[in-house]
């Protein structure tokens, strides 16, 4: 593999970059990030394993390459973008290494090309590419179960929560989302990035989506992660959204609920991390459909585990699990009714040094791999004991608005 990193002038928005074919993959927020296409190499895999048989195979596939990078920032050199299944079984996990990778960071914009052949690639031009292709006539309908059904579903969570098997569990739904002719993806990830710039924009191998959940970034060193529980929904009233971000900052059940995701993520990050910087209190963070408690964690890692073996090490956090988290496993197993795929799991980017940023998939959706013109979006709350089903629905409904508004307007 030969690989060329090459520094160019702004070539305007990354999200305008993308060709409709070559499978766009994107890792951007407000402007910056990584976005690809075509693919020089892929790495396909299932099972328990998935994680640490990815991880090799991405440390064999950079050991062996011959990589020119004049630019040497995170991000730059190989890259390969990734998703990952939430559970076991079933579901498929792929790392993919694009062709084509443009990448802005901190005022400096760079070109990565790859080969397998061995030659050196030349400095192809960047495609001229097209407009992006609004989705018409999409229809909406339920997934696995109704909305009344989920609400019993839930309710048997919370049933189980009182009974004293388990502290919290996260529990989730489908949509289906059907048009008439392939949906090209470039337009939701443009029309979410535009829209959810707080978010992480991510896009690979079918899965799209705009995640406000960062589960790790790993930078010469350094740990991050956003975790998030405790969620209201905004009501387009500022200040009434005010006086409710108020209320959720106080709210005990949503703030025991936060306290279960952070020390989840925290304990997982602990073994890595010689310090460890945890917030004693929640922030507010505002999206325009919804408010949640967030914690930003930082750690110092000399450990040379890659940003892809932490997210192992932290998936299923709390945010998606449940706590203690096999007991939640395993109730999601029995009630939820759902196959999750890849939505909460891990997906991301990582690079020849191990370094990389990986998002819990969240307000998302994924390609039907057999139907182009159909999507597959989710939601899923987090149960506690003082869970209310019908309010939790609602919450489920608001997590669906950003994937819903960018098939449709
Ligand atoms: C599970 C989802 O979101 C998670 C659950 C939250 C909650 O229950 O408060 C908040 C943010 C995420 O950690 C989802 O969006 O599907």
């Amino acid at each position: 593999m030969v690989v060329r990193t090459t520094e160019v002038a702004d070539p305007g928005p990354l999200l305008e970059l993308l060709p409709e074919d070559g499978a766009p993959m994107t890792w951007v927020r407000r402007g910056e990030g990584v976005v690809g296409w075509g693919e020089a190499a892929r790495f396909d895999t299932v099972g328990a394993n998935r994680f640490v048989a990815a991880d090799r195979w991405w440390r064999r596939m950079v050991a062996t390459a011959v990589v020119r990078d004049e630019v040497r920032l995170p991000g730059t050199g190989p890259v390969a973008f990734g998703s990952f299944a939430f559970d076991d079984v079933p579901g498929a996990s792929s790392l993919v290494l694009p062709e084509m990778v443009v990448g802005h960071r901190a005022g400096r914009w760079w070109v990565t090309t790859v080969s397998v052949s061995g030659n050196l690639p030349g400095l192809a031009d960047l495609p001229a590419v097209s407009q992006a292709r609004r989705p018409r006539d999409i229809t909406f309908s339920d997934g696995s179960r109704t909305g009344t059904e989920w609400e019993s579903i839930v309710a048997e969570g919370v049933r189980r929560i009182n009974a004293g098997e388990l502290e919290k569990v996260v529990l989730a739904r489908d949509l289906v989302a059907e048009g008439t002719e392939p949906i090209d993806r470039r337009w939701p990830i443009q029309r979410l990035a535009e829209r959810y710039p707080r978010c992480w924009t991510f896009s690979v191998d079918g899965l799209i989506g705009a995640t406000p959940e960062l589960l790790v970034r790993r930078e010469r060193g350094l740990i991050t992660s956003r975790v998030l529980a405790g969620t209201i929904r905004r009501t387009g009233d500022d200040a009434r959204d005010l006086a409710l971000a108020a209320s959720l900052a106080r709210s005990s059940k949503d703030l025991e609920e936060h306290e279960y995701a952070v020390r989840s993520v925290a304990d997982a990050l602990a073994p890595f991390c010689s310090s460890m910087n945890v917030p004693e209190t929640p922030f507010v963070l505002h999206l325009p459909n919804v408010m949640h408690l967030a914690t930003d964690l930082a750690g110092v890692t000399d450990d040379d585990a890659s940003s892809l073996a932490l997210a192992a090490a932290l998936h299923p956090s709390a945010a998606v699990g449940g706590t203690p988290t096999k007991d939640a496993g395993e109730l999601i197993r029995e009630i939820e009714g759902l196959d999750r795929a890849r939505y909460a799991g891990p997906v991301g980017w990582l690079d020849a040094d191990g370094d990389g940023e990986w998002g819990i998939a969240l307000r998302c959706a994924e390609i039907d791999p057999d139907n182009a013109a159909r999507m597959r979006l989710f939601a899923g709350c987090g149960i506690v004991a003082g869970s209310d089903p019908e309010a939790e629905l609602a919450e489920s409904a608001a997590k669906l608005v950003p994937m819903r508004d960018a098939l449709s307007v």
